[in-house]
C-alpha cells in the first residue's frame, strides 16, 4: 500500500471488545501501525460498556494481537507502540450524557476524526444522534458503518435515514470487506485495464457467468445472529450481489467512488425480480447435516450450539440470476454460497461461446469453450483455458486445453497481501470512498433479495438438507444441468 499517510486521525471505536473488533480491527490497525501508515499523533478510544481501564484492555488487545496476528508478522514492539495509542472508555451507547466525554477527547487535538460502528446495527441510529447532541459531529467527520445495514429494504431505510439525519453521504463508508480484498479490487484492473477482455465482454461471446463463495467452516458460534439472517441476508445480500456487478458493469468513465457506484447501481437495478413461478428452476436453498470437514466429524446446523431444531434458516443458496439490459441479455449468472461445503474457496467462472463456425473434431467440441477463471481465495490467481494443437505426428488436428496461469504468489514479487480491513481502514484515514457502498447500492440490493424471502415466507419448500463437507444440495446440481451445463470443477 504506496503513499505513507500524514494525516493524523482519531477514531472512535464503538463495541471495541466486541468479536469484529477484536478478530479484525485491533489487527487490521496493528498491521497498519507496522507498514508505518500510522501517522504520529494518531488516537484510538475504544469504547465498550465492560469496566476495565486502559491499561486492563491494552494487556487484553495484547493477547488478541498475538492470538489473531500470524506468528512471523507479529512484533511485540511495533505492538507495544501501536497499543500505546489506544485508551479505553467505559460507555453505555444509550446514556446520552456519557457522550460529553468523547467531545473534550476529540477536541484534545485538531486530528481527522472517524468514528468507526462495530456494534450491533440497532444501536447505529443511537450512536449517531449521541454523538451529535454531544457536538462531536463536524462536517469532517468520517464514519464506518457495518454490514447488515438492516434485514430487509424497509429496515435498511429507517437505518440509512438515521445516519443520514446526522451524516451526509460523503461522510459515510458502508463497509463490504470483500471490497476490501485485493483480488476483488483486481477485477476492476483486470476489466478495465486489458482491452482484450473488453471487447469480449457481453453477451455477444460470454455464454454465461458462474460465481462460487464456498466456505468450509459452519456459523462459528454465531447462532444469535446467523439464524435471523440466514445466507440471503449474510452473502447474497452484500457480497455475492457486489461480486456480480464489478463482473457485469459497464466502463466507469474514472475510478472516482460515484463512477463505479452509479455502474453498480445500474447492474442492481437490471437484476431480473424473481417471481414465485421462477423459484422451482432459478433458486435453491439448502441447509447443513452432519457430515465431515476437513476430515473430522462435525455436527448438523439443527446440533451447533445454541440452536434450537426447528430454524429453517438457509445455509446454502444456489440462484440462477438474469441481467435484462443490452450486455448481458440471454446470460445467466449461477451464484452459489454456502457453509459447510467442501473447502474455502472463491471463484468467478467466465464461460465464453464457442468460435462461430466449428471446424475441428466434432467428437472434441465439448472443449470448444474457452473459460476465464478468476480465484479470489486461496490460491489467489486466474487462468484462461484456451485451446491448442496436440502435439504429435499421429495427432493430426486434435485439440488439447491448457491454461494461460497467473499465479500471483508465484509470478509477483512475493509481497504480503494486505487483509481486506488493512485495505479499507486505509481508504477511510485517506477519504476515498470507492471501496465503500452508497445508500441506493443497498436499498436496491435489498429490494431484489427481499423478494426472493418473502416467496420463501409465502410457502415455499424448506431448505433442502445436505451433508457437511459436501457441494450443497443436489437441487443445485440439477438448476445448471437443465440448462446444459455444470459448476465448473477444476480437471
Ligand atoms: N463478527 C464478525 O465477524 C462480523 C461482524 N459484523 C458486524 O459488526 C458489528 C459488530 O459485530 P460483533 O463484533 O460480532 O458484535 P459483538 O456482539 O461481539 O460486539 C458488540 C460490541 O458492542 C458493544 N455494545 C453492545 N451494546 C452496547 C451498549 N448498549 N453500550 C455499549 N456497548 C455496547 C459490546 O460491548 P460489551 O462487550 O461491553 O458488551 C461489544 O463491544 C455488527 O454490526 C455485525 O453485524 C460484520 C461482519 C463480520
Ligand atoms: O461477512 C461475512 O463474511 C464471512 C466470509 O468472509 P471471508 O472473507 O472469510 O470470505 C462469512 O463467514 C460470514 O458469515 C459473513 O458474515
Amino acid at each position: 500500500m504506496a503513499n505513507r499517510i500524514t494525516t493524523r486521525c482519531d477514531i472512535m471505536l464503538f463495541g471495541a471488545m466486541g468479536d469484529l473488533a477484536q478478530r479484525k480491527l485491533f489487527p487490521a490497525f496493528y498491521q497498519l501501525e507496522r507498514a508505518g501508515l500510522l501517522a504520529d499523533g494518531s488516537r484510538i478510544l475504544a469504547i465498550a460498556r465492560r469496566e476495565l481501564d486502559t491499561a486492563a484492555v491494552r494487556k487484553h488487545l495484547m493477547e488478541r494481537l498475538e492470538k489473531y496476528v500470524k506468528p512471523e508478522e507479529f512484533e511485540r514492539p511495533v505492538a507495544e507502540t501501536f497499543l500505546r495509542r489506544v485508551e479505553y472508555q467505559i460507555l453505555d451507547f444509550h446514556d446520552e450524557e456519557g457522550f460529553g466525554v468523547l467531545n473534550s477527547w476529540r477536541t484534545e487535538y485538531d486530528n481527522q476524526l472517524i468514528v468507526y460502528l462495530a456494534s450491533p446495527p440497532s444501536m447505529y441510529g443511537v450512536i449517531a444522534r449521541n454523538l451529535s447532541s454531544a457536538s462531536c459531529c463536524t462536517e469532517n467527520t468520517r464514519v464506518v458503518v457495518e454490514k447488515p445495514i438492516g434485514h430487509d429494504l424497509e429496515s435498511s431505510r429507517v437505518i440509512n435515514d438515521e445516519l443520514g439525519a446526522v451524516y451526509s453521504e460523503s461522510q459515510l463508508f458502508r463497509i463490504d470487506h470483500y471490497l476490501g480484498k485485493e483480488t476483488v479490487q483486481n477485477l476492476i484492473a483486470l476489466r478495465f485495464a486489458n482491452n482484450l477482455f473488453a471487447s469480449q465482454w457481453d453477451q455477444n461471446h460470454i455464454s454465461h457467468v458462474e460465481i462460487t463463495v464456498a466456505e468450509s467452516v459452519g456459523i462459528e458460534g454465531r447462532w444469535g445472529y446467523f439464524d435471523k439472517a440466514g445466507q440471503i441476508r449474510d452473502m447474497i445480500q452484500n457480497h455475492m450481489l457486489q461480486l456480480l456487478c464489478l463482473i457485469a458493469m459497464d466502463p466507469p468513465a474514472d475510478l472516482s467512488a460515484d463512477s463505479i457506484r452509479d455502474e453498480k447501481v445500474k447492474v442492481l437495478k437490471a437484476l431480473r425480480s424473481i417471481t414465485p413461478d421462477m423459484m422451482d428452476t432459478c433458486v435453491v436453498r439448502g441447509q447443513y447435516a452432519a457430515g465431515a470437514s476437513t476430515g473430522k466429524p462435525v455436527p448438523g446446523y439443527l446440533e451447533e450450539e445454541g440452536a434450537n431444531n426447528r430454524s429453517e434458516t438457509e445455509t446454502f443458496v444456489a440462484l440462477k440470476v438474469e441481467i435484462d439490459n443490452w450486455r448481458w441479455s440471454g446470460v445467466p449468472f449461477y451464484i452459489r454460497t454456502g457453509k459447510r461445503l467442501p473447502e474455502k474457496l472463491s471463484q468467478i467462472i467466465i464461460h465464453f461461446k464457442p468460435a462461430p463456425h466449428y471446424i475441428f473434431d466434432p467428437d472434441q467440441r465439448h472443449l470448444a469453450n474457452n473459460k476465464l477463471i478468476i480465484r479470489l481465495q486461496p490460491d489467489e490467481g486466474m487462468s484462461l483455458k484456451i485451446l491448442t494443437k496436440d502435439q504429435g505426428l499421429h495427432k493430426g488436428m486434435r485439440l488439447r486445453q491448457g491454461p494461460l496461469e497467473l499465479t500471483f504468489s508465484e509470478t509477483f514479487e512475493a509481497e504480503r497481501i494486505p487483509d481486506a480491513y488493512e485495505r479499507l481502514l486505509w481508504e477511510v484515514m485517506k477519504g476515498n470512498q470507492y471501496l465503500f457502498v452508497r445508500r441506493d447500492e443497498v436499498e436496491h440490493a435489498w429490494r431484489w433479495v427481499d423478494r426472493i424471502i418473502q416467496n420463501w415466507n409465502d410457502g415455499g419448500d424448506p431448505p433442502k438438507r445436505y451433508a457437511s463437507g459436501t457441494w450443497g444440495p443436489v437441487a443445485s446440481i440439477a438448476m445448471i444441468t437443465r440448462d446444459g451445463r455444470s459448476w465448473y470443477e477444476d480437471a
